[in-house]
């Protein structure tokens, strides 16, 4: 949503507003520092949590209609939406509660993932039409895990 903007400085805050029954707070809070792990690995930026106030990227999980003009579908279809850098909602990264978001297991999504691909959009990344990219708008757990667990090993990685 409204790509091509950048933020103007490197040192981000984030906040998780609330949390999904799927996962312990613990769970939650790990998935969300890894999936900005991913992007602090590949750009200048660093990620500050705060736990008040108002955050760069405030992380929230809602179903159905949750207070801006893009209503979540229930169960499947769409997961997670993310708006591009500007003041006020932008940069801030809604997950459809109606899903099943798991850690690390297959059965559901994996969170840590769908956060990585949202934050992209946090950052101003559209997406890729490569179907092995985080970016790629189509949910994908495999390759891309072992990939990105790479990352987190090796420093390299190519999404
Ligand atoms: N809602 C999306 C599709 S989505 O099903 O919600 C979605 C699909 C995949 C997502 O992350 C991801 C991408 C690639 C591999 C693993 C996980 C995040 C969100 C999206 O890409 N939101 O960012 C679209 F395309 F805008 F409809
Ligand atoms: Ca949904
Ligand atoms: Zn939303
Ligand atoms: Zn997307």
């Amino acid at each position: 949503f409204g790509e091509g903007l950048k933020w103007k400085t490197n040192e981000l805050t984030y906040r998780i507003e609330n949390y999904t029954p799927d996962m312990t707070a613990a769970e939650v809070d790990d998935s969300i520092e890894k999936a900005l792990q991913v992007w602090a690995r590949v750009t200048p930026l660093r990620f500050t949590r705060i736990y008040s106030g108002t955050a760069d990227i405030m992380i929230s999980f809602g179903a159905g209609s949750h207070g801006d003009f893009y209503p979540f579908d229930g169960p499947d279809g769409t997961l997670a939406h993310a708006f591009a850098p500007s003041a006020g909602i932008g940069g801030d990264a809604h997950f459809d509660e109606d899903e099943n978001f798991t850690f690390r297991s297959t059965n559901g999504y994996v969170l840590f993932l769908v956060a990585a691909h949202e934050f992209g959009h946090s950052l101003g990344l559209s997406h890729s039409s490569d179907p092995g990219a985080l970016m790629y708008p189509m949910y994908n757990s495999q390759e891309l895990l072992e990939k990105l667990l790479q990352l987190s090993s090796t420093g390299v990685c190519n999404i």
